[in-house]
C-alpha cells in the first residue's frame, strides 16, 4: 500500500442503469478532485458526443494493434463493439498522486480486479430490472435488439455484484453521486489509518 499514490475508482454496472449520468453529475461537482479516464471504443459517435472528451473514438484495426501493443489495463468487446481503457494515463496520473475513476462494464471491470486488486469496485444498481428497462427505452439511443440484448446482459451482470466492495442504488442521481464520493472519502481515511499502523508496527520493531 502507498498512499501517496492515487486510488483507481472502478464504477461499474449495467448499462442503462445510469453510470453515466452519474459519473457526469460527479464530474460536474466542483469539489470532486479525481480524475476521468476517457476510454476507447469503435462504437460510432453519438449526436453531442466529441472525440476526446466522451471516448477516444478509434477504427477496429486501430483497436485491435493497441491491444496487440499491451496498450489497455482492460478491454472488453460489448454488444459488438470494443471498449478499453489505456493504460498510460492510469498509470501517470495515479503515480502523480490523483484518483483516478474508470466507468466500465462488468467484463472490465473483472480484469481490472486482476491487474489491481487494490482498487476500489463499487457497483451501480438500478433500484429494478424494470426500472433498468425503461432507463434504456427512455434513452431513445438504441434499436429495440440492442435494448434486448443489453437486457439479458444486465440480468447476469446484477448476479455479480456480490463482488464488488460496494453497491450503490441509482435511484436518484445526486444522492448515487454523494454515497460515491462518500465512499471515496472514507476509503481513503481507512487507508490512511491502515498506514499509520504499519507505520508505528515497523517503528516498534525497530526498536
Ligand atoms: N470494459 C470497458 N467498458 C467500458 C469502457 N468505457 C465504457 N464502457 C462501458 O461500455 C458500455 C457501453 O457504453 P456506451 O456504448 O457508451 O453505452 P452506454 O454507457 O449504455 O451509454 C457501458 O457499460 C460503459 O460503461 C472501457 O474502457 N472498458
Ligand atoms: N437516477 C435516475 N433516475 C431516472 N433516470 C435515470 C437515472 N439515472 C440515469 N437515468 C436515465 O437512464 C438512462 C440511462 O442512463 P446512462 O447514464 O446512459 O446509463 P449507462 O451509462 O449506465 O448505460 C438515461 O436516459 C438517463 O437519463
Amino acid at each position: 500500500m502507498n498512499i501517496e499514490k492515487g486510488l483507481l475508482i472502478v464504477l461499474s454496472g449495467p448499462s442503462g442503469v445510469g453510470k453515466g449520468t452519474v459519473r457526469k453529475s460527479i464530474f460536474d461537482d466542483p469539489s470532486t478532485d479525481f480524475k476521468y479516464s476517457i476510454s476507447m471504443t469503435t462504437r460510432k459517435m453519438r449526436q453531442g458526443e466529441t472525440d476526446g472528451v466522451d471516448y477516444f473514438f478509434k477504427s477496429r484495426e486501430e483497436f485491435e494493434a493497441l491491444i496487440a501493443d499491451d496498450q489497455f489495463i482492460e478491454y472488453a468487446e460489448y454488444v459488438g463493439n470494443y471498449y478499453g481503457t489505456p493504460v498510460q494515463y492510469v498509470r501517470d496520473t495515479m503515480d502523480n498522486g490523483y484518483d483516478v475513476f474508470l466507468e466500465i462494464e462488468v467484463e472490465g471491470a473483472k480484469q481490472v480486479r486482476k491487474k489491481f486488486p487494490e482498487a476500489l469496485f463499487i457497483f451501480l444498481a438500478p433500484p429494478s430490472l424494470e426500472h433498468l428497462k425503461e432507463r434504456l427505452v427512455g434513452r431513445g439511443t438504441e434499436s429495440d435488439e440492442i435494448i434486448q440484448n443489453r437486457i439479458l446482459e444486465a440480468r447476469k451482470e446484477v448476479e455479480m455484484m456480490n463482488l464488488y466492495d460496494y453497491v450503490v442504488v441509482n435511484d436518484e442521481v445526486e444522492l448515487a453521486k454523494e454515497r460515491i464520493q462518500s465512499i471515496v472519502e472514507a476509503e481513503h481515511l481507512k487507508r490512511e489509518r491502515v498506514e499509520a499502523r504499519y507505520r508505528k508496527m515497523i517503528l516498534e520493531a525497530k526498536k
